[in-house]
């Protein structure tokens, strides 16, 4: 019962009240629903259409919007009619590193957690794999945009690159592809010998295996993938033949076929991937859903944090400021907070508070408490999706007018397989290391990755829509190959030289921020991606590919008619208009030693200079990694809560 709470809990038990709201409240809250309806556009899905017709949906025919239908409820403790005014520790942001930490330091009853989430819960369809790409079209996004930046995302709406972030419980493992990397164990050891003690690859290994239920045919017995954990990291059940001729070439090519998931991680392989039975496996269903009942931990949703109230002569975090249903609430945290908000909101929330480059700060007119340098340091990971071949095959690729059908629909609902469990198309994955590599070992400086779908095979309407690609450039080349089957095997450049940052566009907190790609301002960067797109082309001119008629597309864009196409010139034209982010997002809130002057967290993710104040998420990665940057955030939440319970003796 609510006694339980109290006795065992080290806080005050008492409710917490709204307190005055001048400003930043009702109208600020509207104007951000205002801002992020405009950007869900309506749905134009065959396969959601064919869905919406099966009787599971007749029930529910009351919700508007399709992609809220069967939503996740994250109710408080029968118990309790609100939320407390204050609690042993308060984590800011329900994504892929806070659900774990929530969950984690809620295993200790002694332990009370407040977990603030500004989205809601997940829903039916967000589970299912292929309507991944639309769900960048839905209101479980922050719809960012990058700043404008002459001479990339040329092809984009306005020519600026979309950087959606997932705004839910389960943040952004709400609506990612899923793909499961933990990045080369070089990444971590660097990292480590940086002066980040505890983070070598031997260090974080065992983070990971804690957390992972693999279930992957081909390593069952490999001691490098745990069996008991929580999140599950499973095969795609569906898997197309260019998927098997994509490892034969590269076989062929002198790859060798790996567990990019251990330690021996350069080669080639399947895609793991973190799902259970076909099903989307976020960070909230893995490990907050069964955990909604205790009645320690507390998860609010649609609340915004505007700041961390902080302390300014002692330099201490006493808790945060939130808005929730037009209303603002002010709780303490007795022992720490934490700040999951994602690679773009913590270091955001770190300004808003006073913590941040001095200038800045002061030009923004925000007391300074501590100055560091939030944001001055962000790197992303980019890809060129537009290498397109066309097949003389049929039956190859997940063209939706083909598949999508009320057989694959029952199949996927009885099975959890058939197309409708393919990751968007994205099936296989492998890292080379190109000539234009300095390293010495094994190192890669690209991963490739197969999908049996192009931005035809949905007529433009989920992904094509997804990224923002303009309508000239769709029309101009992918429309006129909307009825052949096609597909792409894409990139990505593991480790930019090009380096971005972040800023604050006002001191309102619901302003988003200032976001600088900087994306290929290094002559490297633009060398590298092109080395990629040969090596491909190389690949796919193999005979495991050939045996299917696959033949480049050769449609020019038109902005870059005035190249002959297949050269450098060309390509590096065709590079800078479909820049595409993968949303890797990291190191704004840099993990450093005292003596890396661009550090904001120690190697134990506490800020520097400000007492009871972590910061756990992906924002906290120095440098690149060889990974996408889900498994990794789930690590450093796993981790985080270890360092938490030691340090307040919860173990
Ligand atoms: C479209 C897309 C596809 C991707 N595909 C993959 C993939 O296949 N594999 C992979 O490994 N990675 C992928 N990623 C990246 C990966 O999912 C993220 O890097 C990872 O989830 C980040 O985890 P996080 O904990 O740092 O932040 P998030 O998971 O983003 O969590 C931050 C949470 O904080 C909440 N929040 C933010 N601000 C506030 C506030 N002020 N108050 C309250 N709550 C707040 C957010 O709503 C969110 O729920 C993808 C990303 C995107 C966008």
């Amino acid at each position: 019962n609510r006694e339980d709470f109290y006795n065992e809990g080290t806080v005050s038990y008492e409710y917490a009240q709204p307190v005055p709201c001048e400003e930043y409240c009702d109208n600020e809250y509207k104007k951000i629903q205002k801002r992020e309806d405009k950007f869900s556009t309506p749905i134009r899905s065959r396969i959601v259409e064919t869905m919406l017709k099966s009787p599971m949906f007749a029930f529910n025919r009351s919700e508007p919007n399709i992609f809220s239908a069967f939503r996740d409820n994250y109710d408080l403790p029968l118990e309790f009619k609100g939320p407390l005014k204050e609690y042993d520790f308060i984590i800011v942001g329900a994504g892929s590193a806070g659900s774990v930490l929530a969950s984690r330091l809620s295993e200790r009853r002694k332990a009370s957690v407040l977990l603030l989430e500004a989205g809601q819960g997940e829903a039916f369809l967000t589970g299912v794999p292929i309507l991944t790409p639309l769900l960048q079209q839905t209101t479980y996004m922050w719809p960012y945009l990058m700043e404008h930046q002459p001479g990339v995302c040329m092809g984009m709406v306005n020519e600026r690159c979309f950087w959606p972030r997932g705004k839910a419980v389960g943040g952004t493992s709400v609506v990612n592809l899923m793909i499961y990397t933990r990045g080369n164990k070089m990444d971590w050891d660097r990292i480590a010998a940086k002066g980040n003690y505890g983070w070598s690859y031997d260090d974080v290994i065992p983070y990971y295996i804690k957390s992972e239920r693999a279930n992957l045919r081909e390593f069952r017995d490999s001691p490098w993938h745990g069996r008991s954990g929580e999140m599950t990291v499973e095969d795609i059940p569906f898997r197309s033949k260019l998927s098997k001729a994509f490892l034969d070439a590269a076989m062929l090519l002198g790859n060798r076929r790996v567990d990019y998931n251990s330690p021996d991680s350069f080669g080639f392989n399947y895609i793991q991937a973190t799902m259970s039975r076909g099903i989307r496996m976020s960070s909230a269903k893995a490990f907050l859903h069964n955990k909604k009942k205790r009645k320690n931990l507390h998860i609010l949703t649609n609340s915004q944090v505007t700041r961390v109230l902080i302390d300014p002569q002692s330099k201490t975090a006493t808790g945060v400021e939130f808005i929730r249903n037009g209303q603002r609430y002010k709780i303490r945290a007795k022992k720490e907070v934490i700040l999951s908000a994602g690679p773009i909101e913590s270091p955001h929330l770190l300004m808003l508070s006073g913590i941040g480059p001095r200038s800045h700060l002061e030009y923004m007119g925000i007391p300074v408490i501590q100055d560091l340098k939030v944001g001055e340091s962000l790197y992303d990971h980019i890809t060129f999706p537009s290498i397109v071949f066309t097949l003389n095959s049929t039956r190859l690729t997940i063209m939706e007018r083909k598949i999508n059908n009320i057989d694959n629909m029952v199949q996927y609902n009885q099975f959890g397989d058939g197309p409708f469990s393919s990751l968007a198309g994205i099936e296989t994955i492998g890292y080379i290391k190109t000539n234009l590599s300095d390293e010495k070992e094994d190192f890669p400086d690209l991963e490739l990755f197969e999908g049996c779908a192009s931005f035809s095979s949905d007529e433009g309407n989920a992904v094509a829509r997804g990224i923002h690609m303009a309508d000239w450039l769709y029309k101009d080349v992918y429309k006129p190959i909307e009825d052949v089957e096609s597909f792409t095997v894409l990139f990505m450049l593991l480790h930019p030289k090009s380096k971005g940052y972040l800023r604050l566009r006002s001191k309102n907190p619901f302003d988003y921020p200032k976001l600088y790609g900087n994306y290929l301002t290094h002559p490297k960067d633009v060398a590298t991606m092109i080395a990629g797109i040969r090596y491909i082309i190389r690949m796919v001119n193999t005979p495991p590919f050939q045996k299917y008629g696959a033949t480049l597309y050769t449609k020019k864009f038109p902005n870059c008619k005035q190249f002959d196409f297949g050269t450098d010139s060309y390509w590096e034209c065709a590079i800078r208009t479909v820049t595409m982010t993968l949303h890797h997002q990291i190191s704004t809130c840099k993990m450093g030693p005292a003596s890396d002057p661009e550090a904001v967290v120690d190697p134990e993710l506490r800020v520097y200079g400000i007492k009871k104040l972590r910061v756990a998420d992906s924002s906290i990665i120095p440098n690149t990694i060889a990974a996408h940057t889900n498994a990794p955030a789930i690590m450093i939440g796993e981790k985080c809560a270890d360092m938490i319970k030691n340090t307040w003796a919860l173990n």
